[in-house]
């Protein structure tokens, strides 16, 4: 049988150049290239396009949005990085953990829209708390996040890294602070919320690395509610899944935990926490995870083998497996 044959548009930018690198020894796919003099050439571009079995979008939302315009093959199916389509109609969210029926939905899909990083912890920690009725979806919901640089993308890892004048000033940057962030609609979709949560991204001086911080005060819900009861829950939902770790719960007075963003960076893994004050009602959710990784790249190739039906122990053996 002839190998499904997979284009990456913007193989050369941030995500896609992660994404072939996770693709390089596999030999149950073939990689359609496009010549590096003409990797912005429209009818190259449009020729790959259409000869992939799977387009991988690894552009900017324009270009993405253009780049579907441009499929005359009914037969090429769409995975998009970017953020243009993950509310839009006729597209299926890439995130497979999301319910027990989203890998089926993702095999049979013809347009695949991968999660944003910072949704991916967002909606990992919010919605089997939603669903389980723990958490009211009127609940005001708060998410604060911090990011390696290379969630900026080339432009923002230039600025980061640069010399002299070209170098971006301060360590820390924090922003989203006009409360309008463009994954807001994403997270308050898919973690089935009423409002949206109030987002507020940093970016830091380090590469790659994600934490997505929930803070919540639960002697503000409407029944008595505990950390341990949060825990469960994820940890129900999230049993047997290879990617997603529930790590164990952390109540005050055990010890005194510090989390490094950058440690699973590398790994296609999510880590969340539960950490609680019960004295003070108070719980903290936690994901960690790389924003390259879980955040894009890697969720982009677990989604590739799910539309394919390639996963299984064949395929690529993800670091920290
Ligand atoms: N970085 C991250 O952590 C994440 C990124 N994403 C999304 O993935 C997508 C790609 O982002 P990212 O990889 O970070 O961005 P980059 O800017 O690093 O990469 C975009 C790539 O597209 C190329 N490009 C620009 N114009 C054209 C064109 N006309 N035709 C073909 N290629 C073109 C760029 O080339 P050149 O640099 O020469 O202009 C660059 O190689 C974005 O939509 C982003 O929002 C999603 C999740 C996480
Ligand atoms: C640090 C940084 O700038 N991060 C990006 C998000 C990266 C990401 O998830 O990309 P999408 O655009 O595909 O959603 C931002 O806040 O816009």
């Amino acid at each position: 049988m002839a190998k499904p044959k997979v284009f990456i548009d913007g193989e050369a930018g941030t995500t896609g150049l992660q994404i072939r690198a996770r693709l390089k020894n596999r030999t149950d796919l073939e990689l359609l290239s496009i010549d590096p003099a003409r990797r912005k050439d429209e009818a190259e571009r449009k020729r790959l396009l259409n000869e992939a079995d799977v387009a991988i979008l690894c552009l900017h939302d324009e270009l993405s949005k253009a780049a579907v315009t441009m499929l005359e093959n009914p037969h090429t199916r769409v995975l998009d990085a970017s953020s243009a389509h993950r509310v839009a109609e006729g597209w299926v969210y890439g995130f497979p953990e999301l319910t027990p029926e989203q890998p089926q939905r993702i095999r049979e899909a013809r347009f695949v829209a991968n999660p944003g990083c910072y949704p991916t912890g967002v909606i990992a920690l919010l919605r089997p708390l939603v669903d389980a009725g723990l958490l009211p979806p009127t609940f005001p919901i708060s998410v604060h996040a911090i990011s390696g640089y290379s969630g900026g993308g080339r432009q923002l890892i230039e600025a980061m890294e640069g010399r002299g004048e070209h170098r971006l000033a301060g360590d820390y940057r924090a922003y989203g602070l006009e409360l309008a962030h463009k994954h807001i609609p994403e997270m308050t979709l898919y973690a089935r919320l009423e409002r949206p949560p109030i987002f507020t991204p940093a970016v830091a001086r380090f590469r790659q690395g994600m934490l997505d911080f929930i803070p919540l005060h639960l002697w503000a819900l409407p029944k008595k509610t505990t950390g341990a009861e949060l825990h469960e829950a994820l940890a129900e939902r999230y049993a047997g899944q290879r990617f997603i770790r529930v790590m164990p719960l952390e109540t005050y007075g055990a010890h005194h935990p510090v989390l490094d963003p950058q440690a699973l960076n590398g790994t296609n893994l999510l880590e969340l926490f539960v950490f609680e004050n019960p004295k003070q009602e108070q719980a903290l959710l936690v994901a960690r995870f790389d924003n390259l990784g879980k955040g894009a790249s890697g969720a982009a190739v677990q989604n590739l083998d799910i539309m394919l039906g390639l996963e299984g122990p064949h395929t690529y053996e993800y670091p920290g497996d």
